[in-house]
């Protein structure tokens, strides 16, 4: 199972995309790019677990664009579930395959749902072949009392190439405390850029999550939003994207076209702002 590499972007579409990518010098954190496509009514996908195709072709190759450009590309396990997504990159990159284009796939999945079923086995057997092997973030908790049939499930999960990450403090019911967990353990991965894509639970929580900064200041992980709009109504039933608080934090926002879509750019300000 091959896909098509998709078409590259205009000039003009990468000249406006490239103040917001990850930049090349080391940081002592992740830096962190929010990104997903919703409807004009703020949905995601026309319901749980319904895998909702918003992008056109123009914004979907602006998607790929990016994951070239970050080490990690994250989602929640619903996604992982509803969508069986590739998580590689199909842009074509000058003097890369597209497994080196690809960013790491990371799943957030504390009690192990994609555990091996034909779902999760088609998509890391795709990953494998045209982008990297997957990571799934677990809790530790979890994976400290796993049963002896999850521990089956594990280790078959790992002959294919993928990795069960146990990262202490995932459960947490606090989504400051799982965040700077999964950051944490990111960054000691090696992941200096990482890519989020969704779905709306991380989304809505990462709006709202505060992690410590060097100085033990409460920021927002968030270093850069990027959203297409997509000229349709998805309906009360959607999956809404739709923090617990308002936030005004967008700055250096730009506007692009793509194909049908309309596309948002911006940094965000890393002290939180609510009103
Ligand atoms: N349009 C888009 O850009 C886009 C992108 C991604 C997903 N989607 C859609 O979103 C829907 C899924 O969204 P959702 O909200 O149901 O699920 P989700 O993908 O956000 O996954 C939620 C699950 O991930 C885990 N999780 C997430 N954050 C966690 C944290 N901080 N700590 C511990 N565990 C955590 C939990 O198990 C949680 O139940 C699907 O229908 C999918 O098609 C759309
Ligand atoms: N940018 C974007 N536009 C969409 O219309 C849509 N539904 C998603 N959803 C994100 C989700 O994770 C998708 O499942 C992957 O975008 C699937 O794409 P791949 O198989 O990885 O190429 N993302």
């Amino acid at each position: 199972m091959t896909s098509q590499p998709l078409d590259l972007l205009p000039d003009s579409s990468t000249s406006f995309l490239s103040p917001y990518l990850p930049p090349s010098r080391p940081s002592d954190r992740v830096f962190v790019t929010l990104t997903y496509a919703a409807s004009l009514d703020s949905r995601i996908a026309l319901g749980h677990g319904q895998r909702t195709q918003l992008s056109g072709s123009e914004s979907k190759c602006m998607t790929h664009y990016l994951r070239a450009h970050h080490d990690g590309i994250l989602v929640g396990v619903n996604t992982f579930l509803a969508d069986n997504p590739g998580l590689n990159c199909r842009y074509s990159i000058a003097g890369k395959s597209p497994v080196e284009a690809s960013p790491r796939p990371i799943i957030i999945d504390p009690t192990f749902r994609c555990k091996i079923e034909s779902r999760s086995k088609s998509m890391m057997a795709a990953a494998c072949m045209e982008g990297k092997e997957p990571w799934i973030l677990v809790s530790a908790e979890w994976r400290n009392s796993v049963s002896p049939s999850d521990l089956v499930h594990i280790q078959s999960t790992e002959r294919m190439g993928a990795r069960v990450i146990p990262v202490v403090g995932l459960q947490s019911d606090n989504r400051n405390e799982s965040w700077a967990a999964i950051l944490k353990s990111l960054k000691e991965l090696g992941i200096r850029s990482l890519m989020v894509e969704g779905g709306a639970r991380v989304i809505n929580d990462l709006l709202c999550t505060a992690v410590d900064d060097i100085n033990g200041t409460k920021v927002s992980p968030i270093d850069v939003v990027i959203i297409t709009i997509a000229p349709v109504y998805l309906g009360k039933n959607g999956v809404e994207v739709s923090p617990a608080t308002a936030l005004d934090n967008l700055y250096d926002i730009t506007w692009d076209q793509f194909g049908r879509d309309c596309v948002m750019a911006s940094f965000n300000k890393k002290l939180r702002a609510t009103f």
